[in-house]
């Protein structure tokens, strides 16, 4: 971990190197996965029978390895403990009215020279929806992609995780049921995006793959974007805590801790105004790491990764907020509106001190699948309109082309094609 005074000398040119560390964009990471990548495309399911063993230590052979049925899926809904299942349909839920509102709507109109115009959004055809599954379960990343696809209307689904030595995630498939997937494929990792995207024997290829995972999806997303469309690169898990001195220590190691269990590239930085509160901050940690179960990872991660930043008044804290643009951010502190209203770079915004990241994981509503390395500055949170494409429509009458046509041969002719300039002056004529 990192302990900075943003008041010494050296501040900015340690700080900018924290900023120019993306942490998941590793040449070693960026080799091997176009290696898995071009592996899958020239040999398909053998890659993935291959790269399955290796990587997850699950054997690929009958139908059963390959795919989880839907009804094992309902199986494993109905049999679940009930104050689990009614967590996972609260969550289910409350992912679903939040994405409703998100719909887009088509545009059509007649503008001032009789000329129709507009817009008409529809559904991707099929949508690949990559559920990470490594280190930990993920049925809330499950919800998180499948909801907003369904609210779309999305046709095909096909979700794709990896079951590390064969084992599923009752949860998981428990959330598949209420999300009503009935395609999921037992492959992880940059050959499961690879899957979706190239298409194998086995998985039809998709046309769009969303979701969040650990440094090698997150890359194999980012390859291939172009072959299919992404929602962004959701890597690494990240948050920055911005706190006063009126929080609960205990609290805000929790909030640090809660993304750091998720990977040791995982990124938890506090910007403070109170050397004090940092100090027991830091200590708080130190405490939490001593009996958290996933200790071995968040360690890894405070130590490797993790930041407290000092500065001498909270408003100090919102450029480097921007320049980190990190995946979450909290306001722990009196007046979370007056700093929002200044921040312009974060995935997902938490308001006050009973706000906890960790309720936006799971049960809040908004998406928990955001964009991670500083890539907020460009990108949002997976959304109903990843799962959707605009196209635009005209229609010129006769009197409409007869009004604008003339400035578009001008402009054909200055460009130095005719052919263009022609097919609208034939109907001019
Ligand atoms: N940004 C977001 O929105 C968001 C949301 C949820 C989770 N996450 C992140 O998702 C990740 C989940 O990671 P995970 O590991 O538990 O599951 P995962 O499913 O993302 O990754 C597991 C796969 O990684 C591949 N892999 C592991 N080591 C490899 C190696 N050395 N070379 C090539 N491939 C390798 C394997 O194929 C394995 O199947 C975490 O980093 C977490 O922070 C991000
Ligand atoms: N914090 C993760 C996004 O970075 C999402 C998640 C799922 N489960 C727990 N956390
Ligand atoms: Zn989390």
């Amino acid at each position: 971990m990192q302990f900075l005074d943003a008041a010494a000398a050296d501040f900015e040119q340690v700080f900018a190197r924290i900023v120019r560390n993306n942490r998941d964009n590793d040449a070693d990471v960026g080799r091997d996965v176009a290696t898995i990548l071009n592996e899958v495309r020239a040999r398909g399911d053998d890659a993935l029978v291959e790269y399955t063993m290796r990587f997850d230590g699950h054997r690929l052979t009958d139908d059963g390895d390959w795919r989880i049925s839907a009804e094992q899926c309902r199986a494993a809904h109905d049999a679940l403990e009930p104050t689990l299942r009614d967590a996972l349909q609260l969550a289910a839920d409350r992912i679903r009215a939040y994405h409703e509102q998100q719909l887009p709507q088509d545009s059509d109109r007649t503008d001032g020279i009789g000329m129709r115009l507009g817009s008409r959004w529809l559904p991707v055809d099929a949508a690949g929806l990559y559920v990470p599954g490594g280190r930990a379960s993920y049925p809330s990343s499950l919800l998180m992609n499948a909801i907003p696809a369904k609210v779309a209307g999305v046709k095909r689904l096909a979700v794709a995780t990896p079951t590390p030595k064969g084992g599923t995630n009752a949860l998981v498939l428990a959330a598949a049921h209420i999300a009503g997937i009935d395609e999921i494929w037992r492959v992880g990792g940059a050959q499961a995006v690879a899957a979706l995207a190239y298409g194998t024997k086995r998985i039809a290829k998709v046309d769009v793959v969303t979701g969040p995972g650990n440094a090698w999806v997150a890359e194999a997303k980012r390859q291939l974007y172009g072959v299919v469309g992404i929602d962004m690169v959701a890597g690494p898990s990240e948050i920055l805590v911005i706190a006063d001195a009126d929080n609960d220590p205990e609290w805000i190691a929790a909030d640090l801790l809660s993304q750091a269990e998720h990977d040791p590239t995982s990124q938890s930085i506090l910007i403070t105004d109170d050397l004090g509160f940092a100090r027991m901050v830091e200590d708080a940690v130190d405490l939490q790491l001593m009996s958290l179960p996933t200790a071995k990872v968040a360690r890894a991660s405070w130590e490797a990764h993790g930041v407290i930043i000092v500065v001498e008044r909270m408003a100090d804290a919102v450029p480097l907020a921007d320049r980190l643009a990190a995946e979450h951010v909290e306001l722990a502190v009196a007046d979370p509106q007056a700093l929002f209203d200044r921040l312009r770079h974060a995935g997902s915004v938490f308001f006050g001190r009973t706000t906890p990241e960790a309720v936006g994981d799971y049960i809040a509503g908004p998406n928990h699948v955001l964009p991670t390395g500083r890539r907020a500055r460009f990108a949002s949170g997976l959304s109903v309109l990843d799962f959707m494409k605009r196209t635009s429509f005209i229609d010129a009458g006769p009197g409409a082309l007869a009004a604008i046509g003339p400035a578009a041969v001008a402009l054909a002719e200055a460009e130095g094609l005719p052919a263009h300039a022609r097919s609208i002056e034939l109907r001019l004529k």
